[in-house]
């Protein structure tokens, strides 16, 4: 790792969004870390109309019910199977519309199949940063820049329903918190496990970061391969799309915005 990015890391001023406030104004560094942080809420990362189920059950006899994070179909919460039966009718009728018998003996169990298949798809409105992060963030005195790239993404467009896919890096610059490496991944999967455009994917992996060790800056690259540009619509197969969102000194520094592009690209 490049041991000159720290330095500049930290004569760096860091600039603010706060929307009055001017770059590089009297502000400490400190008070100005501490502004870009506060300006997310949890809405930034729970977007506005993002379905929830209850946290707790609604099942009869399972209303002291907690779900599980690590949610898989055959240890599911029972809030998500009871969504199966309405989910499994709609696939039903869907089979109807495109003129299938859904009571020939392929499509028996297709349409509970397919909606535990989009519950799959779809969990990660079931998750939260607490339940993921599940305290693994540890006190250390480490401020060199942590990058864990090419984490996989697959995920649903919320336009046409249809899969996206791909992968993400994440670097962050701890100010003497670190987070347990696989939780950055875990974090991935709450944000792509939805339905989603990937300029918001990435947006709220960057926040659900800065929002866990509150570090001097975040980065991350997605970069996915839509379906629905490939399997219909435009039906291009080799386009790639590449997003990012680079918070705090990775925004406001070109030095360690290219360190963690080069560690990224690096192959
Ligand atoms: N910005 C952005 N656009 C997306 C994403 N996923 C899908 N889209 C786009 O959403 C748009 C929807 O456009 P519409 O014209 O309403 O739908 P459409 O007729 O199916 O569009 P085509 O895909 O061009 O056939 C398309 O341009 C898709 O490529 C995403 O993650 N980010």
């Amino acid at each position: 790792m490049n041991g000159e990015a720290n330095p500049s890391v930290k004569s760096h001023p860091i600039s603010i969004n706060n929307g009055g406030q001017k770059k590089g104004s009297h502000l400490t560094n400190m008070q100005r870390q501490i502004s870009w942080q506060e300006e997310f809420s949890d809405n930034d990362i729970d977007i506005p109309g993002t379905p929830r189920t209850p946290r707790t059950s609604t099942t009869p006899g399972h209303e002291k019910c907690t779900f599980h994070h690590d949610l898989e179909l055959d240890h599911q919460p029972p809030t998500r199977e009871a969504l199966l039966p309405d989910m499994a009718h709609s696939y039903r009728m869907l089979l109807s519309s495109l003129g299938e018998n859904p009571n020939r003996q392929g499509l028996l169990k297709t349409p509970e199949r397919a909606a535990k298949a989009m519950l799959f798809f779809t969990k990660g409105y079931d998750q939260t940063l607490e339940d993921v992060l599940n305290g693994a963030i540890f006190d250390e005195d480490h401020d060199e820049m942590v990058v864990v790239k090419d984490i996989e993404m697959f995920s649903m467009c919320e336009h046409h329903l249809v899969p996206f896919y791909g992968k993400v890096s994440i670097g962050y610059l701890p100010k003497n918190k670190i987070l347990g490496l696989s939780k950055l991944a875990r974090i991935v999967e709450i944000f792509s496990r939805r339905l989603q455009v990937q300029e918001r994917l990435t947006k709220q992996i960057a926040i659900a970061v800065t929002k866990a060790v509150e570090p001097t800056g975040v980065a991350v690259v997605v970069e996915g391969i839509h379906m629905c540009m490939v399997m219909r619509g435009v039906q291009k197969i080799n386009s790639k799309t590449v997003t990012s969102t680079m918070l705090g000194v990775f925004r406001d520094d070109p030095k360690t915005r290219e360190e963690f592009l080069n560690l990224v690209h690096n192959k």
